[in-house]
């Protein structure tokens, strides 16, 4: 039985939907902010107006910029935090008291957005060694930190910049495009062509029927084995491959793309590859392409295109050359980039491992700070300057320069004068005194956007589409100066304060801070 439910999933007058994973309640938490929360309301502070900033303070993976994710997961976790008659004692018991709300979100909120937007950065990153005109697909259901890493692996992913998932789950929950090639073990199973029993295909505009598609196959396989170009270039191929690329021809003749490496890529499984999409274009259909799964996938890649360039020359078939590849097996931005520099024909990557598992940097450090309590700033202080927080209630903004690129983003105090365009700005490091810069931007654009007010009374705004977000995703780190995006000692990106707030910072640190005795 529900027994305390705030009524905040109607606040817009719709329901909204809880968090994707149902393993997302309150409870989803460290015990210390129900013992916080106990205590705020043993001390009469539990109705004071709180305000919190959940922020990071390094960039991941090396870089100068992070994509955050996880908004989505988070409203609909606020908007459905309840707790059940059960939970509620279960914490009694662990506790022996009560409790009061907003330090309970610390956890939460964290867990919800660290990994996100963490995963989200990774697959920009390897967007961005891609390049725009790749395919990507994220393969890493597998080996996900389970199954929701694997869910947000895949959702975040596309937001990053990836065209497409293997995780029909995502797929269903998400409207992710869903996309999938061939496997190993289907080619395996195979032992001969005779294995192949319905051996009939009807064309593709449905006009006639070739009965043995398979004697069609063998005679390509021979046509291509005795053609001028390609006499002596490969010998007998392997019969169990061959079976298997024609058997899953006959299931999916719209659909064919193979997986050519499970015994040897430029002697069978690329020949029997030309084969069977040369039988399927006489029938009228266009063969999709290959995976490769192995080996120096540059030089493999280059060797099937000229293959298929030369089936294309040797056969008249206009097209065969533009056959989509698609290079799969441990890769990584610096596989990725290898590739690059080698030069390839990849025209799609399946990445999986060290997408999912974010394997060059385990977390992002997301911390959440309460910066104002009944409307007085507050600050934390620490040794390390990078630690110490910064007060009060802010707005963001990114200021554009001359040229179209952001030049710095800027936090001022939320009652402050928002910038404005062909106005200059002074631009303060929050903490290194010398460091400071005059802007005059040419656009101003305002980051920190309220999707919930909240208190005042005003409706939840709706959240855009998943794949608007992507676009956004994808548009800003275009305009970004590329030597802030490049992956070697990237240029610091500017993250600045207005100058009042950088007097008060220091202010509230003088007062806060007790001045030492030396004797
Ligand atoms: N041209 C290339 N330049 C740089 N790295 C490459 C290139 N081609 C492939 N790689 C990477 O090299 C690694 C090769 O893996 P590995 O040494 O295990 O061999 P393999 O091809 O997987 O062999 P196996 O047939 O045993 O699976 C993978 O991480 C792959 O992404
Ligand atoms: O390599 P990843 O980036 O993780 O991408 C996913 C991998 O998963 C599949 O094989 P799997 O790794 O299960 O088996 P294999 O290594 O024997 O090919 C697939 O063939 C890819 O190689
Ligand atoms: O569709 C594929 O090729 C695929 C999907 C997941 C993992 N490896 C490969
Ligand atoms: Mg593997």
């Amino acid at each position: 039985m529900e027994v305390k439910d705030y009524g905040l999933s109607r606040v817009s007058g719709r329901v909204l939907d809880g968090p994707t994973n149902p393993m997302v309640t309150p409870l989803l938490t460290d015990l210390y902010q129900f013992t916080m929360a106990y205590a705020y309301w043993k001390a009469g502070k539990h109705q004071e107006r709180a305000v919190f900033d959940l922020y990071f303070r390094k960039n991941p993976f090396g870089g100068e910029y992070t994509i955050f994710a996880g908004l989505e997961e988070c409203i609909k976790f606020l908007a459905n935090f309840k707790f059940t008659e059960d939970e509620i004692s279960f914490v009694c018991e662990s506790l022996a008291g009560s409790c009061e709300v907003v330090q309970l979100l610390e956890t939460p909120l964290l867990n919800l957005v660290n990994y996100a937007s963490l995963v989200a950065t990774n697959a920009a990153r390897h967007r961005f060694v891609a390049g725009k005109s790749k395919m990507l697909l994220e393969f890493g259901l597998r080996r996900a930190q389970g199954p929701d890493g694997g869910i947000g692996a895949s959702k975040y992913s596309y937001i990053g910049g990836f065209d497409a998932t293997s995780n029909v789950a995502a797929g269903k929950l998400f409207g992710i495009p869903l996309r999938g090639t061939h496997s190993h073990a289907f080619v395996s199973s195979y032992m001969s062509l005779d294995e192949i029993v319905e051996k009939s295909l009807r064309s593709s505009d449905g006009s006639s029927s070739c009965e043995d598609f398979v004697s069609l196959v063998q005679t390509w396989l021979n046509k291509i084995q005795w053609s001028n170009s390609l006499r002596n270039v490969f010998g007998e191929t392997n019969q169990s491959e061959l079976a298997a690329f024609t058997s899953y021809a006959l299931a999916f003749p719209n659909n064919f793309l193979a997986l050519v490496d499970t015994y040897d890529v430029m002697r069978s499984g690329i020949p029997n590859f030309c084969a069977v999409a040369l039988a399927l274009s006489d029938l009228g259909y266009k063969a999709v392409g290959i995976r490769l799964d192995s080996g120096d996938l540059a030089y493999l890649s280059f060797e099937a295109r000229k293959f298929f360039c030369t089936i294309e020359k040797e056969f008249g078939v206009l097209g065969f050359e533009k056959m989509i590849i698609t290079a799969s097996n441990d890769l990584n931005e610096e596989t990725l980039d290898a590739l690059n520099k080698q030069g390839h024909e990849v025209d799609a990557f399946g990445i999986g491992t060290y997408l999912v598992t974010c394997f060059t940097q385990a977390a992002l450090g997301c911390v959440f700070k309460l910066v104002e309590i009944n409307n007085q700033p507050r600050i934390k202080l620490s040794e390390d300057v990078s630690k110490v927080s910064i007060p009060c209630k802010k707005r963001c903004y990114r200021l554009y320069g001359r040229e179209g690129y952001p030049l710095v983003d800027i936090m001022t105090g939320e009652n402050e004068p928002s910038p404005k365009v062909g106005e200059r700005i002074l631009c303060r490091h929050p903490f290194n005194e010398s460091k400071r810069a005059y802007v005059v931007p040419q656009k101003v654009e305002e980051l920190l956007k309220c999707y919930w007010p909240g208190s005042s009374g005003k409706a939840r705004e709706d959240l855009p589409p998943l794949k608007d977000i992507r676009t956004r995703c994808i548009d800003q780190l275009e305009l970004m100066r590329p030597d802030h995006m490049r992956r070697l000692n990237p240029t610091p990106y500017k993250v600045s304060v207005s100058a009042k707030l950088y007097d008060f910072i220091h202010f509230l640190w003088l007062n806060e801070a007790p001045v030492g005795e030396l004797q």
